[in-house]
């Protein structure tokens, strides 16, 4: 079965000689069909542009790229024809209805809502008691829905989601990608973007992006399982001072705030029980040090890190 997205060594500069920004240096990947690709990365990474051009919003100013066989330059309009994109931004009619959106996306594409409603059906039901309600006067969550129904209506093969749950709360974030698994079980190809690490695991497979460059690409499980290093939550009373003395700590290679701990990364011929004894000639009190899995966003910092 051939890809549903190839990318290959995909360039993109915005600006003038001395303030160029490359957006994208040589980004190279494929997408299978009926897969879910998550591409991970910071603000600013280049998931914007990649899609954009992927979309053929924008043209690349060196590489290829096809989506469903079809050239992204060459063949613009067979691709608009069969993908969905929803954009990081709101991307609605803000004073038109939710009905009045989506006939309007539906229209725009020679379809109608009767035509395609079982593939919105779940997603439009949670939405249909707000249907003369303006976009504009939507919470995020429902903006997403609807958004995300526009996306749909034509019945794309590959859809491509820029960010969709940024803003939104974590009950309808869980419920979002909820709804993307059923549109996988439907076939349909998903590129989805995020800044949020811990939506990596939800996808078949991730591409890790910074500053325009692909760190690794793989499933979030073989990612996990490459970090090959010993990694360990801290915590103690003065969380401040803690991290200074994890710095400071010659056992350690990396040592950084996670959420409520700190993550520190030992160097081989370290252990949790020599850091354990370091802090605790320090004097630290309610001292904890727990040998901890890394997730994608432990494996993120150090693939940051040894780039740089
Ligand atoms: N139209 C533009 N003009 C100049 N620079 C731009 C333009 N669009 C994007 N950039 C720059 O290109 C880089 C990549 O931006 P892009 O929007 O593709 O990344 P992103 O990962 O989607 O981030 P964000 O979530 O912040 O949009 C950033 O440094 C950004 O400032």
């Amino acid at each position: 079965m051939s890809a549903a997205v190839i990318a290959l060594k995909l360039v993109k500069t915005y600006g003038a000689k001395k303030e160029k920004i490359q957006a994208l240096k040589g980004v190279s990947f494929e997408v299978a069909q009926g897969e879910i690709f998550g591409i991970i990365g910071p603000d600013g990474a280049g998931k914007t542009s990649l899609f954009r051009i992927l979309t053929t919003l924008l043209l690349p100013e060196g590489g290829q790229a096809t989506v469903d066989g079809f050239d992204v330059v060459q063949d613009y309009k067979a691709i608009r024809q069969r993908v969905g994109y929803m954009p990081g931004r709101f991307s609605l009619y803000q004073d038109l209805t939710v009905a009045e959106n989506l006939e309007f996306f539906a229209a725009i594409f020679h379809t109608t809502i009767q035509e395609n409603y079982d593939l919105i059906k779940d997603i439009y039901v949670q939405i249909e008691p707000f249907k003369d309600r303006r976009a504009g006067k939507l919470s995020g969550g429902m903006k997403q829905k609807l958004a995300l129904c526009c996306a749909l209506i034509h019945r794309p093969t590959v859809l491509f989601l820029d960010e969709p749950t940024t803003g939104v709360d974590a009950v309808s974030r869980k419920e979002f990608w909820e709804m993307l698994r059923k549109l996988k079980a439907e076939g349909i190809t998903i590129l989805v973007s995020t800044p949020y690490m811990d939506e990596a695991s939800l996808c078949d497979r991730v591409a890790l992006i910074q500053n325009g460059e692909i760190m690794s690409i793989d499933t979030p499980a073989a990612i996990i399982s490459s970090f090959g290093k010993q990694l360990v939550a801290v915590r103690a009373d003065n969380m401040f001072q803690l991290l200074k003395d994890l710095q400071a700590f010659p056992g350690q290679q990396d040592s950084y705030a996670f959420g409520e701990d700190h993550h520190v990364v030992l160097v081989p011929t370290s252990n949790a029980q020599e850091v354990e004894v370091y802090l605790q000639k320090k004097g630290y009190s309610n001292l904890q040090v727990q040998p901890v899995t890394p997730n994608i966003e432990d494996c993120f910092i150090d693939l940051m890190k040894s780039a740089s």
